[in-house]
């Protein structure tokens, strides 16, 4: 059984409703649970927890004990994004250290190498793959699947199609930094997923702030990701307001995604 159940899409709307995650990468670790209870005070919906291991991505930042710390000082639904080689390795670990939802990238089940995804079939789902979200799920977590900013967005509808995946993360930025800049054309990934899929939990995640979030919520997406933008802000709390209301309008609209 999972913890949290995820928030479902309601009549006259075209997608879930908007999930604002800011990405505790941009926070203060020494200072991490306090970090995360401001956030949740000023208004988070989930954390958002940024994990590299120097190999899938050429950063380092932090694992399963440290899930586990903040499991004691939080309830707050912990999305926590593998950006790692051999996901599989690390599921048990963060369901016992407290996790909610284990988001890992598909090119990860082909290789570690940027180009990877090039062996992925379009129309059949990768064992690998398949098998790691059966494992998530067994593990009573959600599945996210995320998608690097070269990936084409069509390699993850299998597993859309096949109910496999809870959430499909679209990268606008490449992952392994916070603070780059926002890729829009990545960001209209979203749209392909969203005019197929009205009730899939559509993330993106990668330099979105006020100034960003109006072309990932017009392509669809509902789950907000913001690190710097959140917590490099005099006042989180407009911040993550203002990303929600720029959803929400899209999801209100009556517009079709672009
Ligand atoms: O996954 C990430 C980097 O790989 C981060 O979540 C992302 O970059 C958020 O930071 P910012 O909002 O500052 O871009």
């Amino acid at each position: 059984m999972t913890r949290i159940s995820l928030p479902k899409r309601s009549e006259g709307h075209d997608r879930p409703p908007a999930i604002i995650a800011p990405s505790i990468l941009s926070s203060d670790f020494a200072r991490l649970a306090d970090e995360c209870k401001r956030m949740v005070d000023l208004g988070a919906d989930w954390l958002h927890v940024d994990v590299m291991d120097g190999h899938f991505v050429p950063n380092l930042t932090l694992g399963a004990p440290i899930v586990a710390s903040l499991r004691k000082h939080t309830d707050a639904f912990l999305d926590c994004h593998l950006m790692t080689t051999n996901p599989e390795l690390w599921v048990k670990d963060f369901a016992k250290a407290g996790a909610d939802m284990i988001t890992f990238h598909l090119e990860a089940a082909a290789g570690p190498g940027p180009d990877d995804w090039h062996s992925l079939a379009p129309d059949q789902p990768h064992p690998a793959v398949v098998d790691m979200c059966h494992g998530v799920r067994a593990a009573g977590m959600h599945v996210g699947l995320a998608l690097k900013p070269a990936t084409p967005v069509e390699l993850a509808v299998p597993y859309v199609e096949q109910g496999l995946v809870d959430m499909v993360l679209v990268m606008t930025v490449e992952p392994g930094f916070g603070g780059q800049s926002f890729m829009a054309d990545k960001a209209a990934k979203a749209a392909v997923l969203r005019k197929k899929f009205p009730d899939l939990l559509i993330q993106v995640d990668g330099g979105l702030a006020p100034a960003t979030v109006d072309r990932a919520a017009a392509a669809g997406a509902n789950v907000i990701v913001a690190g710097s933008a959140v917590f490099g802000a005099a006042d989180p709390g407009v911040v993550i307001q203002q990303l929600r209301e720029s959803v929400t309008a899209a999801a209100t609209s009556g517009n079709v995604p672009h």
